[in-house]
């Protein structure tokens, strides 16, 4: 079973997967937190991550959008093939955004619908039938930490705008994180176990 947890940055997904996942292997539920770009040591989605957030260590002084995006793509080919298909038929997998980023991101980032919508080709054939069973799409009013506040607006509208649209098809379920994260998690627990 894939579970995604989605939402622009500092609104708690990382922290709300880590806590189900503890919670569940308490109970004896096989569980696996995967992460988007990537986690592992080793792999190319953990570089990509890293390369990501420190450009200026690797001396990139910049890297253009597109590139950008088309890296993250890049990483998600690997995480998929290392870290995801190898576990997803013994154990719940738990996964820290999904391509719904891909698109957010590229689409704030100011990239023309045509272009974005050929890279999303791309990124989708990475998933091959792989569809999540849920997508928790985490929201708040404001960012845990307040920094970039006006891009972050712009990323939390693009994510509910693609919520609506994807709701057709996959089971969406929007989880507001404003309080405290001990509820959300107790909330999402509870969704999982009765699903
Ligand atoms: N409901 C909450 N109330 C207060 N702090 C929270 C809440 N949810 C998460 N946090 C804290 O906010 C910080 C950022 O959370 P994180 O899980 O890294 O967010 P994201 O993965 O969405 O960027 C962490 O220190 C986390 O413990
Ligand atoms: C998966 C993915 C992430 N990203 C960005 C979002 C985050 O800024 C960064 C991942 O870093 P991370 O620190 O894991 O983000 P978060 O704050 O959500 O925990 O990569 C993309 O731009 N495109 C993508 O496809």
């Amino acid at each position: 079973m894939l579970v995604v947890f989605e939402g622009p940055d500092n609104v708690g997904k990382t922290t709300i997967s880590e806590n189900v996942s503890k919670q569940l292997k308490k109970d004896n539920i096989p569980t696996q937190n995967v992460a988007f770009p990537g986690n592992q040591h080793g792999t190319l989605g953990r570089f990509i991550y890293e390369l990501h957030h420190k450009h200026n260590y690797y001396n990139i002084n910049h890297i253009p959008q597109i590139s950008l995006r088309l890296l993250h793509v890049a990483a998600h080919f690997d995480t998929i093939n290392t870290s995801i298909l190898p576990v997803i038929d013994k154990k719940l997998v738990l996964l820290d955004r999904h391509w719904w980023s891909t698109f957010v991101y590229g689409k704030v980032g100011g990239i023309k619908r045509e272009v974005l919508d050929k890279i999303m080709e791309i990124e989708k054939m990475a998933w091959k039938d792989i569809e999540p069973d849920i997508i928790f799409l985490i929201n708040r009013k404001k960012p845990i930490e307040i920094r970039k506040n006006q891009k972050w607006m712009k990323l939390r509208a693009e994510y509910l705008k693609l919520a609506k649209r994807e709701s057709v098809k996959k089971n969406i379920i929007k989880i507001e994180n404003d309080n405290t994260i001990e509820e959300t998690t107790q909330n999402i627990i509870s969704i999982l176990k009765a699903y």
